[in-house]
C-alpha cells in the first residue's frame, strides 16, 4: 500500500503589513488555503509565476514559516511549529534546497565540515564516523573524497548544488523541499542535476516537492504537477493529464505561454537517458 508523506490541509499565510503613519495595515494573503496529500518516493512540482506563493508555501513545508491557517501532517504526525517549536525529528524528516547553493554555503567552511555540521548538532557520531558519512555523501552526489577539504568558492554552481543536495541528505531525510534547484544552472548543468535527483530519490526513496517556474523542468522531474495562482492552488493532477489536458484557464495561458522548443529539448534529453541506461 502507498505510504502518504505529506499531508497539507487548508494552509493559508496571511502577512500583515504596516501601513505607516496614519495608513492601515494591509493584509496579503500570501497562501490561500492550500491542500493537498504526497506519497513516499513521488515528486509534486509545484508552478506558477512569481508572486503566486510558492516560495511562502515551500517556508511552511519546511517549518522556515508557520502558517495562520491549517495543518501539516508529516509521515502522520501532525506539526505544530508555534507550539512545538522545531524539534530534532522534523529537522530530520524535512530539508530544503535554495535555487542558490552558494549563498546558502559559509564561505569560510570547508566542505567536509559543511556536511559534518547536521551530524555534530543532531547525532552522537565521533569525528571519524561523521568524517565516513561525509566522504560517502559526496561520492554518492557525483562529487569525489579528495573535497573534502576545500572551500565553496573553489566548485562551480552545479558543484554547489550537488554540495547543497549532500548536505541536505546527511540526515537521511524522507522529503526534500526543492525551491528552484536548477533555476540558476546552464541547461546543461540543469540535466545533470535533475538526472542526481532522480537517481538519489530512487535510492533513497525520497519524497520530493518541486518548486519551479520553468515547465520543461517541471515536465522532466514531476509525477503530479500542482498550479499555484494568486496563493490558490487552481489546478492539481498528474503531470501528465495537467500537461496534455489542462482544465484551469491560468493553466493554459502559462502553458501556451512556455517556447515548446524547450518541452522538446527536455524530451530529447529524457530519450537519451533511457537509452544510456538500457545500455
Ligand atoms: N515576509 C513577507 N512580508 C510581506 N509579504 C510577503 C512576505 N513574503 C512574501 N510576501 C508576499 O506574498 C506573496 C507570495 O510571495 P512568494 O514569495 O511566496 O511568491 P513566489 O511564487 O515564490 O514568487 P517568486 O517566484 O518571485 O519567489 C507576494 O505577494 C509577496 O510579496
Amino acid at each position: 500500500m502507498s505510504e502518504v508523506i505529506l499531508e497539507a490541509r487548508d494552509i493559508k499565510r496571511d502577512y500583515v503589513v504596516p501601513g505607516g503613519f496614519l495608513k492601515k495595515d494591509k493584509v496579503i494573503s500570501a497562501v490561500k488555503g492550500v491542500s493537498f496529500t504526497l506519497e513516499k518516493g513521488k515528486t509534486l512540482a509545484i508552478v506558477g509565476e512569481s508572486g503566486c506563493g510558492k516560495s511562502t508555501l515551500a517556508r511552511i513545508l519546511t517549518f522556515i514559516d508557520a502558517p495562520t491557517g491549517g495543518e501539516i501532517i508529516i509521515n502522520g504526525k501532525k506539526v505544530d511549529v508555534a507550539k512545538d517549536g522545531i524539534t530534532k525529528e522534523m529537522r530530520q524528516m524535512v530539508q530544503i534546497i535554495f535555487q542558490n547553493p552558494y549563498g546558502s554555503l559559509n564561505p569560510r567552511q570547508k566542505i567536509g565540515d559543511v556536511l559534518g555540521e547536521p551530524l555534530l548538532i543532531n547525532t552522537n557520531m565521533s569525528a571519524g564516523e561523521r568524517r565516513e558519512r561525509a566522504t560517502e555523501m559526496l561520492v554518492k552526489v557525483g562529487l569525489g573524497p579528495e573535497h573534502y577539504n576545500r572551500y565553496p568558492h573553489m566548485f562551480s554552481g552545479g558543484q554547489r548544488q550537488r554540495i547543497a543536495i549532500a548536505r541536505a541528505l546527511m540526515l537521511n531525510p524522507k522529503l526534500l523541499v526543492l525551491d528552484e534547484p536548477v533555476s540558476a544552472l546552464d541547461l546543461s548543468v540543469q540535466a545533470q542535476v535533475l538526472n542526481l535527483l532522480a537517481d538519489l530519490q530512487e535510492e533513497f526513496g525520497l519524497t520530493y516537492v518541486f518548486i519551479s517556474h520553468d515547465l520543461s523542468v517541471v515536465k522532466y522531474i514531476a509525477d503530479e504537477v500542482m498550479v499555484m495562482y494568486y496563493g490558490e492552488a487552481v489546478e492539481h493532477g498528474s503531470r501528465d493529464s495537467v500537461f496534455s489536458d489542462p482544465q484551469h484557464a491560468y493553466t493554459k495561458t502559462l502553458f501556451a505561454a512556455t517556447p515548446r522548443a524547450d518541452v522538446e529539448s527536455i524530451r530529447a534529453r529524457l530519450a537519451k537517458k533511457q537509452q544510456t541506461k538500457a545500455a
